[in-house]
């Protein structure tokens, strides 16, 4: 007789060959978007996610909130989510964070076989040539790519983009086991408008942004006093 998968059988998540998805942000903060797309990546590809908060972004201003609360708001967000994780490499490394270190590095420790994925939105993507030793990238790790709104992939891409991307993209996750790094899936995940900087703008003019984070985060903006929100201690100055 044909055996009955039992509900101790793993999900089929920790069943298929290792591939290593790792989400960079800023996460400041976490937002319900960057729980969409993590939740269809691990969907599409079958295996973990782990969300990697950048310490010193060299690419944009100084956070609103400093590195240990962005990480402890991620641990609050995916407390109920078993195949999330948090690696916490970039913060733990002095200085500005840049990609391909973190990669090379990664390459230092695992070796080159592994498959990687970085996960990025839409936006990320598109500015992907202003990344440090961008097209390097593609020897290090592949990129899972969601859809953004504003953001569209479906648009002409600058010309060094298209070209750098020529002949990479697959439609086939497995094609992301089948080697280290070098190609893109693009994920075809319903759109989420929420992004952390409407978050941090609603906060600070006592909008409505409570729905866009998970309830833990907006009770730990509320609790320390983030981004200006309202009814909040004003910080004294040191
Ligand atoms: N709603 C979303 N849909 C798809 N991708 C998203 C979404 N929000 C964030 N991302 C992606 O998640 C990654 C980390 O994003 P980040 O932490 O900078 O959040 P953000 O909302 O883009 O922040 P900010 O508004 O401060 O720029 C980036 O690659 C970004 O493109
Ligand atoms: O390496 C770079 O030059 C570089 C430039 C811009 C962004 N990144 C990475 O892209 C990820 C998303 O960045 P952000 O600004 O959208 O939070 C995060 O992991 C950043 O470290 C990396």
């Amino acid at each position: 007789m044909p055996q009955q998968p039992t509900s101790h059988a793993p999900p089929p998540v920790h069943r298929r060959d290792p591939l290593l998805v790792l989400y960079g942000g800023t996460f400041d903060p976490v937002h319900l978007g960057h729980l969409a797309i993590a939740r269809a990546a691990r969907d599409a590809l079958g295996c973990p996610i782990h969300f990697m908060p950048a310490a010193d972004p060299p690419h944009r201003p100084p956070p609103g909130a400093d590195a240990s609360q962005r990480a402890a708001m991620l641990s609050l967000a995916i407390a109920d989510e078993p195949d999330f994780h948090i690696d916490l490499r970039e913060l733990r490394r002095e200085g500005p964070n840049y990609s391909v270190d973190t990669l090379r590095a990664l390459r230092g420790e695992l070796g080159g076989a592994l498959p990687v994925a970085l996960l990025v939105g839409a936006d990320s993507l598109l500015a992907l040539p202003s990344w440090r030793e961008w097209e390097a990238l593609f020897g290090l790790a592949h990129f899972v790519v969601a859809d953004r709104p504003g953001s569209g992939l479906d648009r002409p891409l600058p010309a060094d983009l298209a070209r750098a991307l020529e002949g990479r993209w697959t439609e086939d996750p497995e094609a992301l086991r089948a080697r280290p790094a070098g190609r893109l899936l693009r994920l075809h995940q319903p759109l989420h408008p929420a992004s952390a900087t409407r978050v941090r703008t609603a906060v600070a003019d006592g909008g409505h942004w409570r729905d866009l984070v998970p309830t833990a985060v907006a009770s730990y903006i509320e609790d320390h006093g983030l981004y200006g929100v309202h009814g909040a201690p004003t910080p004294r100055p040191v």
